[in-house]
Order: structure tokens, then sequence, then C-alpha cells
């Protein structure tokens, strides 16, 4: 007599639903995966991926994630690479699994310590990134804003969630929009060093005039990281803006260069994003003093670091795009974008 047991049950309605893959993840119990069939366990994973807190909290015991098989033989994308020719991986859409990745770092308590700037007309940006901040950077993690503004009493209220502060700082008001942009890096030096030793694990330095629309998480950490700009991905490397006079800090010849890096976002560990904008700094005050400005300020002093000191991560321009409304075929998700603005409006200066 043929036995039907309740597994077969299952197994029999999972079948017929079997070539719909891609089911979220889970967290399952170990011994289930002993007892049930591929199709179960599948079941498990897709039935219990609602209960993955309480059914943690409830008991103790050891559990595994339930993902796609990764290949070794075939890239998850195949417009774009997703790894740099010194091995540093290129964060794209599709190349990671959000769940599997926020459950590795979930376990090391991380504190992401992140800067912006809102001097002048800019302070008018701060609602909307932090407001969007809140719904899409780090969700889940801790998160410490650190706002360099010099009118701290216009900055607005946002209500932040569980585990994330801001602290708002007092910075001199500046002339000329150039040097607001440049003497970021020295900010940044100095507040690495004086305050966040014991404060945070990494960091990120944003650009204000900008919004978050997607997932901006942990796939982003690294030791040292940088974004590829957007209006640059795809373009030969002597198109590339990089500060071409020798007599700057930041001079590039023809034919060098990897990519183009954007100035509005780079981060990594507290230690390697010091060494950078403290060598920025440095830079930037060698070329006051030869009375040369970078074409592109600190974005080119930095593009220049990034040249010397490869990255170990290197974001899409996902992670920093153009614009909204802005499309690429290789762009599947907006992540963090610049807004639109006037910029003879909002600048004090040309
Ligand atoms: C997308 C991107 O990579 N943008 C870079 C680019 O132009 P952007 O046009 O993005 O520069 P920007 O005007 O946004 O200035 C950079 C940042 O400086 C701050 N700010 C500037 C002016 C002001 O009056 N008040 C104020 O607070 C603010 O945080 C702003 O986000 O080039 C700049 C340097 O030339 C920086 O490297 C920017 O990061
Ligand atoms: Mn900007």
């Amino acid at each position: 007599m043929l036995q039907v047991g309740p597994w077969d049950c299952e197994r029999q309605a999972l079948k017929e639903s079997e070539n719909a893959v891609d089911r979220p993840l889970a967290l399952v119990r170990g011994e289930r995966l002993v007892e049930g069939s591929i199709p179960i366990q599948r079941h498990f994973a897709y039935c219990w991926s609602g209960l993955l807190s309480r059914t943690e909290e409830r008991d103790n015991r050891e559990y595994s994630l339930l993902y796609n098989q990764p290949s070794v033989l075939v890239g998850s994308r195949t417009d774009v690479a997703s790894v740099s020719s010194w091995l540093a991986p290129v964060i794209w859409e599709g190349t990671f699994n959000p769940i599997l990745i926020d459950s590795i770092y979930k376990q090391h308590n991380l504190t992401i310590a992140t800067t912006v700037f809102a001097l002048g007309k800019y302070t008018r940006f701060v609602k909307d990134f932090l407001e969007s901040a809140e719904q899409h950077y780090f969700v889940g993690f801790r998160v410490h804003y650190y706002l360099f503004t010099d009118q701290p009493e216009s900055i607005p209220e946002v209500k932040m969630g569980e585990n994330r502060s801001l602290t708002v700082r007092k910075v001199q008001s500046l002339n000329r929009w150039q040097d607001i942009s440049m003497s970021r890096m020295e900010k940044l030096e100095k507040l690495i060093e004086n305050e966040l030793a014991y404060e945070a694990d990494y960091i990120f330095c944003l650009d204000i005039d900008t919004k978050f629309y997607g997932r901006w998480g942990v796939e982003s950490l690294g030791r040292l990281v940088g974004v590829i700009h957007p209006w640059f991905f795809d373009a030969p490397r002597d198109r590339f803006t990089y500060e071409r006079r020798p007599e700057s800090q930041a001079y590039i010849p023809a034919g060098e260069g990897d990519y183009y890096y954007a100035g509005a976002a780079f981060g990594g560990l507290l230690e390697d994003v010091h060494q950078l904008t403290k060598t920025c700094k440095e830079k930037l005050l060698i070329d006051a003093a030869n009375s040369i400005e970078a074409v592109w300020q600190e974005e080119s002093h930095l593009n220049k670091y990034f040249l010397l000191n490869k990255p170990s991560k290197l974001l899409s321009p996902e992670y920093m795009w153009r614009g909204i409304n802005e499309k690429a075929a290789q762009i599947k998700v907006i992540r963090f974008s610049n807004v639109a603005k006037n910029y003879a409006e909002v600048r004090p200066n040309p």
C-alpha cells in the first residue's frame, strides 16, 4: 500500500511551484533540512520568511539560511563588470543578496558614521536627505549622522529610527562654494581623529544635495570605498576630468587612471578614510600655496588618491546617480542620486 505522509502532500504541491524559483530567503531549522526534500526546504523557507525574528527569539538552536546556489561559472550580471582588475568587487544590483549579506553583518554590531555638510543655501537639502536616508540607508543598522553647518538653528527636526542619531556641528561660513567643498577634507580628518575612534567602525562622506531612493546597505562596506561617477562610467579615460596640469598635486597624466570617482560619496574603515582625508587636505594646502586649484577641487585630489591607493570596493553609479529621471541601461536601481538644483541660485558664487 502506498504510504502518503504529510510530507508527500506538501512535496507534491510544491513540485508544481518549483519552477517559480527565486523564493525569498529565510532561516530554516537545521533538522528540517535533513528530513525534507528540496521542495520542502523551499516551502519552509517561503513560509517562514516573515517570522525570522520571532522564531529566533523563541528558539536558540542553529539556523541555516537557504538561498540559490552561487555559481562559480556564471556571473549574475553579464552586462557590467563586477570586479576590478585589482580584484575589488564592483557593486551592482543583482551581484549580491541583500538578506544574506545583512545576516552576515548583523552579527557584528557595527556603527556607520555618516557625514554631510550644509552651508549657506544648502540647508534646504537636509530634510529630504535625512528623511530618505532613514528609509533606505543602512536600515536596521546603527547610523550616526554628523551634519556640519553654518546655521544649526535652521536644521529641521527629523524623526530618527532606533539606533540612529544626528549630531549637528557648527562651522564657519565660507564665501566660495569651492572652499566649502574642499574644506570638507580637513573637517573629516579632524572628526575621525578626535571623535570617531570609539564611536564608529565605518564612515561614509556624502554630498547633501542628494536623496536616497533605494537600498544603500552593508554591501557597500569595505576598507576603502569609491563610487564610480555617474557621468563617466562608460567613458574612455582620456575623457575623464582629471586634473591635467602637472603643477597640481592632483595631476594625472594622459594614459593613466582606472575609473573616474565621484567626490560626492566615499567611505571605508575609519583608519583608511582618515588617511585619505589627511592626504587630500595636505595636497589641497600645497596647491593653495602654489596658487593652483584643481579643476574639480577635492574631487580631483580624491581621484589622484584612488589612483595611488586602490579602493578595496567600488560602488556602481547606482550609489551616486545623475538624477531620478535619468536613465541608463545598466542602472537597474537608483539608490542615491543628485537632486536637481539651480547652481546660480543656490551657490554663493559662480
Ligand atoms: C556628484 C559629485 O561627485 N559631485 C561633486 C561635484 O559637484 P557638485 O555640483 O555636486 O558640488 P556641490 O555644489 O554639491 O558641492 C559639494 C558639497 O559641498 C557642500 N556645499 C557646497 C556649496 C554650498 O554653498 N554649501 C554647501 O554646503 C554641500 O555638502 C555639497 O553637497 O564637485 C564638487 C567639487 O568640485 C564635489 O566634489 C562634489 O562632491
Ligand atoms: Mn553635490
